[in-house]
């Protein structure tokens, strides 16, 4: 369906992360669902395309494109499996949060060899006693010369088993709340860096998410990102970003999940006639629809003020929201059509409707995003 607002470029790369991932990705998807596999065995296929740094311009080894280009791509990817999305995701959020928080030096330092894929990026802003509210976080980092020691423990972290380095949020002044906290980049191969076993998951059973004990791991002051108690903005500016990463995620199961009641609804007779032809389906498809096209114009919106170089965190929010809660819903009457069969896992719906979960939960729960929304409109 052609979409206002994307350029030729735009698609012409989306088209070729879709034939990639129609082709190298969705046959895979259901094999590291039902194993737990890690869908870090796509990185280098999706770093020949320039998926892994397509949040960061050319200069940090970027292919330069547009955030446009970005979600596009985002989406054919999660049609054909969320795991590896969500694992693109984790690794965009650190990078980005050196992209928006760093100097030159470090940027030079991480970016390029994350973008060509040889490095996986983490990002370690949760914990366990906590993960909506960060500006209270417990993790600390002391200053010591030229080095930070860190200690604290934060949970379901993406990729921390691979990652070559997680940007790690930790107070550095116990009194000045959101102001008190700090970023820093750590080298996961430092003393006292420990990675757990994976996390046992609903869905997105490929995207591993893990807790990260940090024993007075030793940084040095080169890897802080900005000025001491920056990073919570940092954090913040961050989240923006990835937001729309999980709008783009909604968009694409949602997508699969139409695309497979819409052949089912063609094909499956009842009755000597083709569920198509029954007003019920007729109504659950077109609400579907419906939910899924209003979805693509919050995230389209937001993506315009972005690239625009526009304040867009409401419209950020207002996307994650509603596409997350759309998903949900398209997902699950998907595999309501499809009645029994739905159910089985011969078939990917009941994959669909485990990996939507995650996506009112993480990067801001559905009531974290109307929390923001709420502030933003009553000013
Ligand atoms: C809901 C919250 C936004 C509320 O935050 P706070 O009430 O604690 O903080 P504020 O007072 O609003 O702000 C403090 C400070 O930061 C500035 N700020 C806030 N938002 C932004 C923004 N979008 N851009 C830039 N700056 C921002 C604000 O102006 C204040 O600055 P001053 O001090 O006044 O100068 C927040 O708690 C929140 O977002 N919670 C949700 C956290 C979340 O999404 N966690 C998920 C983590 S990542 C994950 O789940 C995936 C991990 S992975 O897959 O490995």
């Amino acid at each position: 369906m052609t979409r206002l607002g994307i350029t030729a470029e735009d698609q012409a790369l989306a088209d070729a992360v879709a034939r990639y991932a129609t082709e190298a990705i969705a046959p895979l998807a259901s094999d590291i669902d039902a194993h737990e596999r890690s869908a870090t065995c796509h990185v280098p296929g999706l770093a020949a395309l320039g998926v892994m740094g397509m949040n960061l311009p050319e200069r940090w080894g970027g292919p330069g494109v547009m955030p446009t280009a970005m979600l596009l791509s985002l989406v054919e990817i999660s049609r054909a499996c969320a795991a590896t999305s969500s694992m693109i995701g984790a690794h965009y959020l650190g990078t980005d949060a050196v992209l928006i928080g760093g100097d030159d030096d470090q940027r030079g330092r991480y970016l390029p060899r994350a973008a060509s894929g040889e490095w996986l990026a983490g990002f370690a802003l949760t914990e366990p006693r906590g993960g909506s509210h960060p500006a209270d976080l417990r993790t600390r980092a002391v200053r010591d010369g030229d080095r930070y020691r860190i200690d604290g423990v934060k949970h379901f972290i993406s990729n921390a088993a691979e990652a070559k380095f997680l940007v790690v949020f930790a107070r550095t002044d116990a009194t000045a709340g959101a102001r008190g906290v700090s970023a820093f980049i750590v080298d996961t191969d430092r003393p006292g860096v420990k990675v757990s076993a994976p996390e046992k998951l609903m869905g997105i059973r490929g995207g591993h998410a893990f807790e990260v004990a940090f024993e007075s791991v030793e940084v040095p002051l080169a890897n802080r990102l900005g000025d001491e108690g920056s990073g919570f903005k940092t954090a913040m500016k961050v989240l923006d970003n990835s937001r729309l990463d999980v709008a783009a995620t909604s968009l694409g199961i949602a997508e699969a999940a139409l695309a497979a009641a819409l052949d089912w609804a063609r094909e499956r007779q009842v009755g000597g006639e083709a569920l198509a032809g029954k007003q019920g389906i007729q109504w659950m498809l077109a609400d579907m629809k419906l939910r899924l096209e209003a979805a693509w114009g919050l995230t389209m919106q937001a993506l315009a003020l972005r690239s625009a170089g526009q304040p867009f965190t409401l419209q950020s929010a207002m996307a994650k929201l509603y596409a997350s809660e759309m998903v949900a819903f398209v997902a699950d009457t998907a595999l309501q059509i499809h009645g029994g069969y739905g159910f089985t896992r011969e078939m990917p719906l009941e994959r669909y409707v485990r990996d939507a979960r995650i996506l009112r939960i993480y990067e801001g729960s559905s009531e974290i995003q109307r929390n923001i929304i709420a502030r933003i409109v009553l000013g």
